[in-house]
């Protein structure tokens, strides 16, 4: 069996990688992930200036899930994009990932101007889904925002580029959402985000677990699966089948790679699990979905992938 995959016409040997934001901080962590059995790598969403993010504890770990409030800690695009194409250099044949995101349209197009001038050829994710920098609300959640940066950003960029998206919870929603982004050239839609502002208490000390914005953070992990896996179904319903999609959001078994992809996801990238499992997840995953296809005849992604059945 294969769990091999493209994205446009970019070829990955498997399907698994890390969610931005997850073991992608610096060299050290991308490093580690190229070496995996991870098809890929995403850096964490580069800005145009570095940042510190939010003061810790600023993430903390459940049974269930995660909760965070980093508040977008990075090393600065540039930064990335100098690894990244020296990664590119040396394994030409692998295919690699850039996250970025501003804080208005004109930071948008200054972080892809910056990505063009470097010589980036990979794929670009353009963040409009962070939760937690406060005094801003989440791009994806605004309609019009994202239609005129969308408008504006292929004004300027030719390359491949993927949008990063923010859960919803509204088919109405999901209806115009996709009326959106079919009006553009988008390689890929990566849904979805960490569900935005969750609360975790500690019962025996009747107190909030990480410090930024009162204890509100990002919910990811098991607490997230069937919201992640409504959005990667509801954009395959609705999006042209040129623009791909890559399922995120509660992944930490093969099953749940699987079911991603059932959904019509193209790629699935993990966070939470991989947080706490370390690199060495993908090889469990992996292994996990061929063991899953074979048992079910499948020998690639094509035969079982957007191919979730309805009750009649
Ligand atoms: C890029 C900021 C993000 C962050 C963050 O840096 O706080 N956390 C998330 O769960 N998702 C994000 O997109």
């Amino acid at each position: 069996v294969s769990t091999a995959t493209k994205i446009a016409q970019k070829k990955f040997d498997n399907c698994i990688m890390n969610a931005s934001g997850v073991w992608c901080y610096d060299e050290k962590e991308l490093s580690a992930l190229d070496k995996s059995e991870a098809a890929s790598f995403v850096t964490k969403s580069g800005t145009l200036e570095s940042r510190k993010g939010n003061p810790k504890p600023r993430y903390f770990e459940t049974d269930l899930g995660s909760i965070n409030s980093m508040g977008l800690p990075n090393q600065g695009l540039e930064y990335y994009l100098n690894f990244v194409n020296k990664v590119q250099e040396q394994n030409p044949n692998k295919n690699y990932f850039v996250s970025c995101t501003g804080f208005n349209v004109q930071e948008d197009v200054l972080l892809l101007e910056e990505v063009k001038k470097s010589g980036f050829k990979g794929i670009v994710e353009l963040n409009l889904s962070c939760p937690n920098v406060p005094g801003k609300p989440q791009t994806g959640y605004d309609f019009e925002t994202v239609d005129m940066i969308l408008q504006t950003v292929f004004e300027n960029y030719e390359g491949l580029l993927g949008v990063k998206l923010p859960p919803y919870f509204d088919i109405v929603h999901f209806d115009q959402m996709a009326k959106i982004l079919n009006k553009y050239p988008l390689t890929y839609i990566n849904s979805v985000n960490s569900i935005g502002n969750g609360l975790y208490i500690d019962e025996e000390q009747e107190k909030v677990v990480i410090k930024p914005k009162n204890g509100f953070g990002g919910i990811g992990g098991d607490y997230i699966k069937p919201t992640a896996l409504a959005n990667v179904h509801a954009f395959y319903q609705r999006l042209d089948s040129r623009i791909q999609i890559i399922g995120t959001g509660g992944i930490k078994t093969g099953r749940d790679v699987f079911e991603h992809i059932l959904c019509g996801a193209s790629m699935v990238q993990v966070g939470t699990a991989l947080m706490k499992e370390g690199p060495s997840i993908f090889r469990r995953l992996t292994r996990e979905l061929e063991a899953i296809m074979r048992s079910k005849g499948y020998e690639k992604l094509s035969d079982f992938k957007g191919k979730l059945k309805y009750m009649n």
